[in-house]
C-alpha cells in the first residue's frame, strides 16, 4: 500500500515530467515508460528555428550521468561555469534509477571516469569515491556539458572554465594570451591560476631550476622550456597544463624551420645540421618527450633526436638543453619538490665553458693537450693510432722543409763563392776562367741526394699520404742518416728562415724509433706533435677539477665538507677560426670565462695573417685580443690572459731587448738587477700591465694574468687552478663587493708599483 509519503512524490513527479512536455500532451503510463518523451509536434508552422538536440552519444552516457552527479555537488563551479539548475530532492530519487542503468553500461568501459555512483552511494563509499567525484567534477566540459573527454586538464586562467579535446579549439582559440576562453582575452590571469601552474611546473619530476622572474615559454610534447624570446633552456616533464598554446615566434627563432610549431633559433639549427638532420626550409619537425621526431606530414619516426652522444655533446657546447638521464622518472608529490637531492637539484647549470683562445703558435693546442692529460680522458687506442700516422708524417714534413732550404741555402752558398771566386780571380789575373767548386757547408752526398730529389717530388705532388705509412720502416734508416748529415744541421741552424717548427728536431732526433711498428707515442709525443687538436676550428673537453689548490684551501678551511666538483668544458678555437669573421663566437654567449693565450716570446716575431701586411706578431695578438674584449659576446665575461712560453722569453730578453716591439717602446728594466731571471720578469710583469691597462680602458674590468710555460704540465694545472680561482671570486663579487675588488686592486697596485719601480730606476 502506498504511504502518504509516497503519494506525494508521485505528484511532484509527474509535475515535473508535464513540465517537460508540451502543454496539453498526455502523461505517459509509467508501467509503459520507454525514457522516450519527445512528442512529435503538430501545430502550425513557428517563426523561430527549432534548436535542436545531437543524437545521443552512447559512449558519453557516462559522462552525462556523472555530470549530472557533479553539477548537483558543485557549488564552486555554478558561479563560474553555465550549468544546469540543481535537481534536488525527491527528484533524484526518480533519476537515480535512470543513472543507475547508465552505471551499468559505464562498468565496460572502465576507463577511470566510468564507475558512477549515484550520489548517496558515492558518498557512502567514502574518500576514494570522493576523488572519483572529483575527477568526474573536472571532466565536464564548459562548452558541451559532456565528460569523458579530457584528456588533459584545460582550465581557463581567468574564468577556470574547463574544455573538451573536441570543444577546445572552438573555446580558447589560438590562445595568444596563453590558456584563456576566446570571451576571457584580455582580462587579468586569476593569479591563484598562475600559482597553480607555477606549482604545477616546480613540482614535477624534471622541474625548470633556477628560474629567474620573467615569461617562459613551454612546449608541452618535447618538454623544451626557454625564456620567451630565447632558445630552449631545459627539457623538463612534458605535458604538464602549464602554458597556453606554444607559438610560433616564441623563442624569436628565424630559421624557418620549426619543432612542434616553434620556429627554432639559429644555434638549434646549427647543432641540427652538425648532428645530420635533414632540415630544408619549411620543415616542420614533431618531436616526442622520448627524444624521437619525425617530418610533419610523413608519419614516420626517424630517430631520437637526443640519441646519439655526439648530439648530447654538441648540445651542451652550445648550451641547449639535453634529456635528463632518467626521462621516465615516477611522477612525485608536487610537495615533496624540495626534497630532491640537492647535487642532482644543482647539476644541469654546473658545466661551466672555458674559451682558449690565441693566436698562431700561442701555445693553445698544448694548452688544451696538457689539460686533457691533467684533467681529461685518455687517448683511446684508435686515437692513438692516428696520433702515431700524424707524427710519422710530420717527421717526413720536417725534413722535407729542411730539404728544400738546404737545397736554397746551398745554391745560395755555392753562387757567392763563384762570385767571390770570380772577383778575387778577375782582380788577380784579368781571367774569368773559374774553377767550379761544387761544394759547401750545404751539399750532401749522392745518396743523399737522390733520396732528397724523391721526397721532395712526392712533396711536390702531394702524394704524400698515399706514400704513407707503407715506406715509413723501409725510410728509417736513410732519414736518420739525412737529418744527422753536417749539411742538414747547418740548414737547421737557419729554421727560422724556414719557418720550421722547434718540435722538428725532436721528432726528428728519434726518426728510427718513431718509424718502427712497434712505436707508441709517448704523452710527451703527444704534447709536442702537431695537429693532434684540430688544425682548423674547434677542439673541446670536458673535465672537473679535484677542488683543491693553495688557494682554495684558504677559502675552504673553515667548512668541512668540500664543495661538489664543479664541471668545465674547454672549448679551444684556433686563430683561423677566429679570423673567419669570428663565425664560432656568436655560439658562445654563455662562456664562463676567456682564457687568452699570448706568447710572450712573440715580441720580436713577424707576422702576416693571409696576403696581409706584416706585422709583429706581439701587436697582432694585442689586436684580436683587443677585438674579442670588445666583442658583444663578452661583454659581462671575466678575461684571463695566460702569457705563455715563459721559458723561451727568459732566454731572449737577455739576446733582443723587449722595446723590439713598438708597443713596448718604453720598458726601462733596472739596471741594478741585470741577471736574466729579474730582467725577464720586469719585462714580463711590463707586458702583463700593458694587457691590464689596455683590458681597463675597454672594459673598466680588471684583466686577470698568469704565466705560463705550457710545455710543463704544473705549470698549466696552477693556471687552470687560477682561472678557476677567477671565476670564485667573479662569483662571489657581488656578495662582497668590497673584499673582492680590494684584493684584485692589491695585486694589481704589486705589479703597478714593480712597473713603477721599473721606470724611475731608469
Ligand atoms: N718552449 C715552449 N714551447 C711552447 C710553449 N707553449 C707552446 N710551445 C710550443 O709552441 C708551438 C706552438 O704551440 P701550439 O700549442 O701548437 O700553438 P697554437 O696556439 O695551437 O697554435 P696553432 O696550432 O698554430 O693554432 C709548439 O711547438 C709548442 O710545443 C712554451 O710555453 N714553451
Ligand atoms: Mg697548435
Amino acid at each position: 500500500m502506498a504511504t502518504a509519503a509516497e503519494a506525494e512524490e508521485d505528484n511532484t513527479w509527474e509535475e515535473a515530467l508535464r513540465k517537460m512536455l508540451p502543454a496539453g500532451a498526455p502523461l505517459p503510463d509509467e508501467d509503459h515508460l520507454d525514457y522516450s518523451i519527445a512528442v512529435e509536434y503538430e501545430g502550425p508552422p513557428v517563426s523561430y528555428q527549432v534548436p535542436r538536440v545531437d543524437p545521443l552519444n552512447l559512449d558519453s552516457l557516462s559522462i552525462r550521468s556523472s555530470s549530472l552527479a557533479s553539477v548537483a555537488d558543485d557549488k564552486d563551479l555554478s558561479n563560474s561555469v553555465p550549468v544546469a539548475a540543481p535537481i534536488t530532492g525527491a527528484k533524484i530519487a526518480k533519476f537515480s534509477r535512470f543513472r543507475m542503468e547508465l552505471q551499468i553500461d559505464s562498468e565496460t568501459e572502465d576507463d577511470g571516469y566510468s564507475s558512477a555512483q549515484s550520489s548517496a552511494a558515492a558518498d557512502a563509499l567514502g574518500p576514494t569515491s570522493v576523488v572519483r567525484k572529483e575527477s568526474r567534477k573536472r571532466g565536464v566540459c564548459s562548452r558541451c556539458g559532456k565528460r569523458n573527454r579530457l584528456k588533459e586538464r584545460e582550465a581557463c586562467l581567468v574564468c577556470d572554465a574547463r574544455y573538451c579535446s573536441n570543444c577546445l579549439l572552438k573555446a580558447m582559440g589560438s590562445m595568444p594570451e596563453g590558456r584563456k576562453c576566446v570571451s576571457c582575452i584580455g582580462h587579468p590571469i586569476d593569479e591563484v591560476k598562475r600559482q597553480e601552474e607555477l606549482a604545477e611546473a616546480l613540482g614535477c619530476p624534471i622541474p625548470p631550476l633556477n628560474l629567474k622572474p620573467g615569461k617562459y615559454w613551454y612546449d608541452k610534447d618535447s618538454g623544451l622550456w626557454g625564456k620567451e624570446g630565447e632558445k630552449p633552456d631545459r627539457i623538463i616533464s612534458s605535458k604538464l597544463n602549464v602554458g597556453g598554446k606554444l607559438p610560433l615566434d616564441a623563442s624569436n627563432g628565424n630559421t624557418k624551420v620549426y619543432i612542434n610549431g616553434r620556429e627554432i633559433t639559429k644555434i638549434e639549427l646549427k647543432v641540427l645540421k652538425l648532428a645530420k638532420v635533414q632540415c630544408p626550409r619549411d620543415t616542420h619537425f614533431w618531436v616526442y618527450d622520448d627524444g624521437s621526431y619525425e617530418e610533419e606530414g610523413q608519419n614516420k619516426i626517424k630517430g631520437k633526436i637526443w640519441g646519439k652522444a655526439s648530439t648530447r655533446f654538441l648540445c651542451s657546447l652550445f648550451s641547449l638543453p639535453v634529456p635528463p638521464g632518467n626521462l621516465f622518472v615516477p611522477k612525485e608529490d608536487p610537495r615533496s619538490f624540495s626534497g630532491r637531492l640537492v647535487p642532482e637539484y644543482l647539476e644541469q647549470g654546473r658545466v661551466q665553458k672555458l674559451l682558449l683562445l690565441g693566436l698562431e703558435g700561442s701555445g693553445t693546442s698544448t694548452i688544451f693537450k696538457q689539460a686533457k692529460f691533467l684533467y681529461g680522458n685518455k687517448f683511446t687506442p684508435e686515437e692513438l693510432q692516428n696520433i702515431k700516422l700524424m707524427i710519422q708524417s710530420n717527421m717526413y714534413k720536417y725534413l722535407s722543409i729542411l730539404l728544400e732550404g738546404r737545397e736554397r741555402f746551398e745554391e745560395e752558398a755555392l753562387m757567392e763563392k763563384i762570385t767571390t771566386a770570380l772577383n778575387a780571380e778577375e782582380s788577380a789575373s784579368g781571367e774569368t776562367e773559374v774553377e767550379a767548386n761544387q761544394h759547401c757547408i750545404y751539399s750532401i752526398n749522392q745518396r743523399s741526394k737522390h733520396f732528397s730529389d724523391w721526397l721532395l717530388d712526392i712533396m711536390a705532388t702531394g702524394d704524400l699520404d698515399a706514400f704513407f705509412p707503407a715506406a715509413t720502416r723501409e725510410y728509417a734508416p736513410i732519414v736518420d742518416e739525412v737529418w744527422k748529415d753536417p749539411a742538414i744541421q747547418e740548414t737547421y741552424k737557419r729554421r727560422e728562415e724556414l719557418h720550421l717548427p722547434d718540435v722538428a728536431k725532436y721528432f726528428l732526433d728519434q726518426a728510427v724509433e718513431i718509424s718502427s711498428n712497434e712505436y707508441e707515442p709517448s704523452e710527451k709525443d703527444i704534447l709536442f706533435a702537431e695537429g693532434v687538436t684540430k688544425s682548423n676550428g674547434l677542439a673541446f673537453m670536458e673535465f672537473s677539477f679535484d677542488d683543491r689548490s693553495p688557494m682554495s684551501e684558504i677559502y675552504n678551511e673553515e667548512s668541512e665538507c668540500l664543495p661538489p666538483m664543479a664541471k668545465y668544458q674547454l672549448i679551444r678555437i684556433n686563430s683561423k677560426g677566429l679570423h673567419d669573421g669570428c663565425k664560432w663566437l656568436e655560439m658562445f654567449e654563455d662562456v664562463r670565462a676567456v682564457i687568452f693565450c699570448v706568447a710572450l716570446s712573440d715580441y720580436d716575431q713577424i707576422w702576416a695573417h693571409g696576403s696581409g701586411p706584416h706585422c709583429n706578431k706581439m701587436l697582432a695578438s694585442r689586436d684580436m685580443f683587443e677585438s674579442l674584449v670588445r666583442h658583444p659576446c663578452f661583454r659581462d665575461t671575466p678575461f684571463v690572459l695566460f702569457l705563455n712560453k715563459y721559458d723561451v722569453f727568459e732566454d731572449k730578453i737577455n739576446q733582443v731587448p723587449l722595446s723590439t716591439c713598438e708597443w713596448f717602446a718604453d720598458f726601462s728594466p733596472l739596471k741594478a738587477h741585470n741577471n736574466s731571471q729579474t730582467l725577464a720578469h720586469q719585462a714580463y710583469y711590463y707586458v702583463a700591465v700593458k694587457f691590464k691597462e689596455l683590458y681597463s680602458l675597454i672594459s673598466g674590468c680588471k684583466l686577470f694574468v698568469w704565466q705560463t710555460r705550457a710545455r710543463e704540465r704544473t705549470s698549466v694545472d696552477e693556471a687552470f687552478k687560477y682561472a678557476r680561482e677567477v671565476l670564485k671570486w667573479d662569483e662571489e663579487k657581488d656578495d662582497n663587493m668590497y673584499g673582492i675588488t680590494g684584493m684584485i686592486h692589491l695585486q694589481y697596485r704589486n705589479e703597478l708599483q714593480s712597473l713603477y719601480k721599473a721606470r724611475v730606476t731608469r
